[in-house]
């Protein structure tokens, strides 16, 4: 089971990501989050992600070609557009300056859920208000399950992501809101609860 924790602010916070086993970070830029950081603040952090992480920066106000170029120049492994907003062109022109691109998405908005439909290497799943903790409803995912690398997102926390897991069955599983103590403070423990919970349920899924 693929874990990523996004919406990290520190450098400890990294660190703590990294050594309870997450497989990715996320950075974000946004206008609109909370967890939105300085592009200084995301070069510094960008900078301590250890190379067996993937670092992803999320962005969900960014124009697509600019977001590609900052990813580019800071090395990131990823970029994250997030939302509907971002359409099949901006794909195409952030994938011509940076091309390991995930598409983040609402099955309320009634998206392609191929895989790669807009280039991407990862669909990810999320409710309509992303880093809200707001949960959604899986059985959505019955008559519209993507196969092959896709994220679930959306209110998942260390007590219900084994659930989550075994109902919507993903590759891997993102979380914001639901490792934090407040609002854009990443709380220490429930980080690595929520990778324990998550790779215990991918491990017991996939017997
Ligand atoms: O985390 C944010 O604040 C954020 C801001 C803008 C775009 C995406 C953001 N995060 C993504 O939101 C979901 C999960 O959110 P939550 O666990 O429900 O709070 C996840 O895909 C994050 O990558």
């Amino acid at each position: 089971m693929f874990v990523k924790v996004c919406g990290l602010a520190t450098t400890a916070d990294i660190d703590v990501a990294a050594a309870a086993g997450a497989d990715a970070i996320g950075l974000v830029i946004s206008g609109t989050s909370v967890r939105g950081l300085a592009r200084d603040q995301v070069a510094r952090l960008a900078a301590h992600v250890p190379s067996e992480v993937l670092s992803v920066l999320v962005v969900n106000d960014t124009p697509a070609a600019e977001a590609a170029g900052i990813a580019r120049e800071l090395g990131f492994g990823a970029l994250q557009l997030h939302g509907t907003a971002y359409g099949e062109r901006d794909f195409a022109e952030a994938f011509d300056v940076f091309p390991r691109l995930w598409r983040a998405t609402s099955l309320k908005d009634r998206p392609d859920t191929r895989i790669g439909a807009y280039r991407e290497d990862v669909l990810l799943l999320d409710s309509s208000d992303a880093g809200s903790g707001t949960r959604w409803d899986l059985s959505l995912l019955d008559t519209a399950r993507p196969e092959g690398t896709w994220l679930l997102a959306g209110g998942l926390t260390p007590d219900n992501v084994a659930e989550a897991i075994g109902q919507a069955l993903p590759w891997g599983v993102d979380v914001s809101s639901g490792v934090e103590s407040a609002p854009g403070v990443k709380d220490h423990d429930l980080i690595r609860a929520f990778v324990v919970a998550a790779k215990t349920a991918g491990a017991r899924d996939a017997r």
